[in-house]
């Protein structure tokens, strides 16, 4: 069946409001900072859908847009510029860069009270140390979700991306909650097999709706972390919903799933450092 976001979707954006007003009352600053290269369409999905979240809860949001061709050093400015502006409680960087740039430097110049997206290298030690203070919007979208859905503990989980805002950090997490966790990728073989013998799988690799009834199993739970967009410009995920949503027990939508949430969390991370 559809797993239905809203309750929970709305627990995050209550908490997420109150810590607004406190942030208000003591005159912290709570702006978020963009940054965007190039014009992808699932980063502007995701912009687009902050904005809207962030005017719904009092937050506002500045947008530096870069081209394609940028250098290091302009976007390291830029990054620099908001950890210095005591009105800026935020930064997020769209991942992924182009491939000339370098992101490991790019990420690491970035504050790590100001990394709302667990980019910078100290942040993205504590979550693979299980000391984490916050973790990547995404990641824990997905994992807020199939806490829900299930009680992790000895759960067989198979996550099928491996960036460092999605897959790795996310095995970490459910490795606390005692899950027991594969991580597969653009080169496993079989995943239609491999991925029927899992209580849990999660997809996002952002190809158009490639899987369908031959990789489920009946008590299985999928969430769905992709983002694609069809030639007619519609947004959809890594799972064709409709050939799966009677086979299951529970599947998120694209969208009104697991992105759906991450921007309320994105937001959230704002006030979790302090
Ligand atoms: N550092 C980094 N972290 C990310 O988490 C990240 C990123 N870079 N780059 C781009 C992708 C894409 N992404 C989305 C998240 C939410 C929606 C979203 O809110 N979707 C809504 C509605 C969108 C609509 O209907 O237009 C939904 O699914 O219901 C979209 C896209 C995060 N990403």
């Amino acid at each position: 069946m559809k797993y239905d976001i809203s309750p929970l979707r709305d627990k995050v954006k209550c908490v997420l409001k109150d810590k607004v007003e406190r942030a208000r009352e003591r005159q912290m600053g709570y702006k978020l900072l963009i940054l965007r290269v190039g014009d992808n369409k699932a980063d502007i999905s995701y912009e687009n859908s902050i904005k809207k979240s962030a005017e719904g809860v009092g937050i506002e949001v500045e947008v530096s847009t870069f081209a394609e061709l940028v250098t290091e050093s302009e976007i390291i400015a830029e990054i620099k510029r908001g950890n210095l502006d005591d009105k800026i409680g935020g930064i997020l960087l769209f991942h992924p860069l182009p491939k000339h740039l370098d992101a490991d430097s790019i990420d690491s110049a970035i504050d790590s009270d100001k990394d709302i997206d667990c980019l910078s290298p100290s942040n993205q030690w504590k979550v693979f140390t299980s000391n984490g203070s916050i973790y990547p919007a995404t990641a824990k979208s997905a994992l807020l979700i199939a806490k829900d859905m299930m009680d992790l503990k000895g759960k067989r989980v198979l996550i099928i991306n491996r960036s460092m805002v999605i897959g790795k950090p996310l095995a970490m997490m459910m490795l606390d909650e005692n899950a027991t966790v594969t991580i597969g990728h653009s080169k496993t073989e079989s995943i239609p097999e491999l991925a029927k013998g899992f209580d849990l799988v999660v997809y996002g690799t952002g190809q158009c709706q490639w899987v369908d009834e031959s990789f489920v199993s009946k008590d299985q739970c999928i969430i769905d972390c992709g983002i694609a967009f069809t030639e007619e410009g519609k947004m959809v995920g890594d799972v064709n919903f409709d050939r799966v949503v009677d086979e299951v027990n529970y599947v998120t939508s694209v969208p009104g799933g697991v992105g759906s949430l991450t921007n309320l969390l994105l937001l959230d991370n704002m006030f979790q450092h302090k």
